[in-house]
């Protein structure tokens, strides 16, 4: 028994007993991404009669969908980053908000008294330890700065929660902490797979794997493209590659396994692979567990663009939704609808332009099916009124399709029309040229 088996025990309550502290009009943090309460969630949802306007926020919304959302009058829903239930939560039942971030100024937020103060935080956690310390698991992030800001700290020990070593911020000392809750020992975790990259997706990844050299340091970012990446270059016969990433996800258990990824010439963080986040399968989670080959940092560390560009050749991979021919990138929302978020974009695509030797890829099939079976073309004109621009035309680097890929840094409109047209699926091509001419960034010399 350790010392600190006493104030564990005075500290641990049931859920409902822990919600109680809720008042109406309080601010709650249930954390970012797999740190989302379950239990407690369901405790302080059965409270919505007598609650009235609580702030609840999140960070991609996993499964299973939260109580608090079934009920709107009570509780305000705010998702940093969303995915597929925010999604329907928004466009199907007009609940939630998204919550625009420049993801490595998050702890700021909380520090510098800038976010709405957090009267509440409730975050699920890896069993206390020895020395009296929970470790966060898979969602370092902001955590530990929201928890100095909030009046109460109530923490859901999960005990199948992997053990995620730092980095730094990655564990909370129980004389920080109001409350415990036990969540059942059964709880699993969200187990979410990548599904096996198609063939587009495959040649968008030799495409950029073709850029890669020995020793380069790889971020990948979330959604389905930068997983196939991650597959090709397991496949390869790359070398020492090092790995620095917000997201750490099951390409890189490919990466690391096959032995491509050693982090052997990296300047820093030698030997691990830096991340703030991961989320992916059940895989993932039993690999990351006490594993110090991956390294757990706060979030304006691992995605600090000056942090980035200090890792010399480093390749950043993102996913978008649509670009324009001005090369604007929109990795976020169609129209009105949020998809997604900008989340730790920005960050990356500045990071690895300022590193020696780095670079920016931004990859995206070149059309989309949509549910009534159209094809659409992913590379557009303009985008349609509503959609947000993630990254401005000025900060693209390289885009990617499975037609190939293109620099657009540094070139001009016309040029800059002229290689997304050339990487657009043929049978958009001539229609697309078409509207160029309109925009006044086509001229004669233009090849079609
Ligand atoms: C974690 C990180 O942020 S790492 C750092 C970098 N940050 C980012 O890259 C954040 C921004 N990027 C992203 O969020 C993702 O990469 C995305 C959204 C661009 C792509 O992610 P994926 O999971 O591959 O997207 P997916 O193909 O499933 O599309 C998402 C949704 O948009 C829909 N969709 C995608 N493209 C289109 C299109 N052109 N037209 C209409 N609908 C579309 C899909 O049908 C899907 O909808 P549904 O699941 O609600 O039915
Ligand atoms: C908080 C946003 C995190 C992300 O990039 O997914």
């Amino acid at each position: 028994m350790s010392r600190f088996s006493e104030e564990y025990r005075q500290k641990c309550v049931s859920a409902d007993e822990a919600v109680k502290v809720v008042k109406s009009g309080d601010v709650v943090d249930y954390g970012f991404f797999n740190g989302k309460p379950v239990v407690c969630d369901i405790a302080l949802a059965a409270r919505h009669e007598e609650l009235r306007d609580v702030e609840v926020h999140v960070a991609v919304t996993l499964p299973p969908v939260p109580e608090v959302v079934k009920h709107p009058e009570s509780f305000v829903y705010h998702d940093l980053q969303f995915s597929k239930i925010s999604r329907v939560l928004q466009r199907d039942f007009n609940v939630g908000f998204y919550y625009p971030i420049m993801y490595h100024q998050a702890p700021s937020w909380f520090r510098d008294n800038i976010a709405p103060h957090r009267n509440v935080v409730i975050c699920t956690v890896c069993p206390m330890d020895k020395h009296g310390y929970f470790n966060l698991g898979p969602h370092n992030s902001a955590t530990m700065a929201a928890m100095e800001d909030a009046d109460c700290v109530i923490l859901e020990v999960n005990p199948n929660l992997p053990v995620c070593l730092g980095g730094a911020e990655e564990a909370v000392h129980i004389s920080a902490v109001n409350h415990v809750v036990e969540a059942p020992k059964d709880l699993a975790m969200a187990d979410l797979p990548s599904p096996e990259p198609n063939e587009q997706e495959r040649a968008i990844a030799e495409n950029i794997v073709s850029f890669i050299k020995d020793g380069s340091c790889i971020q990948l970012g979330i959604g389905g493209m930068p997983n196939a990446v991650g597959k090709i270059i397991a496949e390869s016969d790359l070398k020492n590659l090092g790995g620095h990433t917000e997201m750490l996800s099951d390409a890189y258990v490919d990466m690391i396994e096959s032995g491509r990824m050693n982090g052997s010439m990296k300047a820093f963080d030698k030997y691990r692979v830096a991340y703030t986040f991961a989320m992916g399968s059940q895989r993932l989670y039993d690999f990351m567990d006490n594993n110090p080959a991956v390294a757990s940092y706060p979030v304006n560390y691992s995605n600090d663009p000056r942090v980035i560009a200090q890792l010399d050749d480093f390749i950043s991979i993102n996913n978008a939704l649509q670009v324009d021919l001005y090369t604007q990138v929109n990795a976020e929302s169609l129209g009105f609808n949020q998809v997604s978020g900008n989340g730790g974009m920005w960050d990356f695509v500045a990071g690895s332009q300022w590193s020696k030797g780095g670079k920016s890829f931004i990859c995206l099939t070149s059309t989309f099916t949509d549910s009534k079976g159209n094809l659409k073309s992913r590379i557009l004109p303009t985008f349609e009124p509503g959609s947000i621009t993630t990254i401005p035309r000025h900060m693209s680097d390289y885009i990617v399709t499975e037609y190939g890929a293109v620099q657009v840094r540094a070139k001009s409109t016309w040029k800059r029309a002229e290689m997304m047209i050339s990487i657009a699926h043929p049978d958009f091509r001539e229609e697309l040229i078409q509207e160029a001419e309109k925009m006044k960034i086509w001229r004669h010399s233009n090849k079609k």
